[in-house]
């Protein structure tokens, strides 16, 4: 979700792996050569979405990278199989954490509708292959850390091994 940390985070965990980091939204804003609230103001999320979707596709041909993306990238059937691409993490971040980061943010057009953006989006993030819920102050080198740890009981679970 927008503010749980997914930049933040993305790039203390590719530090962490040695692994390039890509942020989908900086892409967006470097391809538009303007902000995301710009685009959103001047061309409609409709757009946005298209230009998201595009820069994901070619994103998540890389190997060895941490790709952060904006928090709408999962209301896209589309989107997800380009996702599946690599391991999903959702940083499952308290609302109540959530309002506070971004209570004077003017950076994110959507944040006025939090709440029921989340409601909305929950279950789709509760698809990904890694959750980590965050409901206290917890560092990012210590939420890098916690991902690192899950990942090979993740990759371990998705072997299927024949019954005989
Ligand atoms: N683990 C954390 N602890 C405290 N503040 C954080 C943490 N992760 C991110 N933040 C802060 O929350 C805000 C949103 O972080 P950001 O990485 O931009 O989130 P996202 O990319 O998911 O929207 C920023 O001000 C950032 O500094
Ligand atoms: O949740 C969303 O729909 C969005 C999240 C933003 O990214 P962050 O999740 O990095 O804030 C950005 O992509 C855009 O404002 C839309
Ligand atoms: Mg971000």
């Amino acid at each position: 979700m927008m503010g749980a940390g997914k930049t933040t985070v993305g790039k203390q965990l590719a530090k962490d792996l040695n692994y390039r980091f890509i942020d989908t939204d900086e892409t967006i804003e470097a391809i538009a050569k303007q902000p995301i609230t710009d685009i959103f103001q001047t061309e409609g999320e409709v757009y946005f979405r298209e230009l998201e979707t595009q820069v994901l596709s070619q994103l998540s041909v890389y190997a060895r990278s941490v790709i952060s993306t904006g928090g709408g990238i999962i209301t896209k059937q589309t989107n997800w199989s380009y996702l599946r691409d690599g391991l999903v993490v959702w940083l499952d971040v308290d609302l109540e954490i959530l309002k506070k980061r971004l209570a004077q943010d003017q950076t994110r057009p959507l944040a006025d509708k939090l709440e029921s953006l989340l409601e909305t989006r929950r279950s789709l993030y509760a698809q990904a292959d890694i959750v980590t819920p965050i409901n206290s102050d917890i560092s990012p080198a210590d939420i890098s850390a916690k991902i690192i740890e899950t990942i090979p009981t993740v990759l371990k679970s998705q072997v299927k091994i024949p019954n005989n």
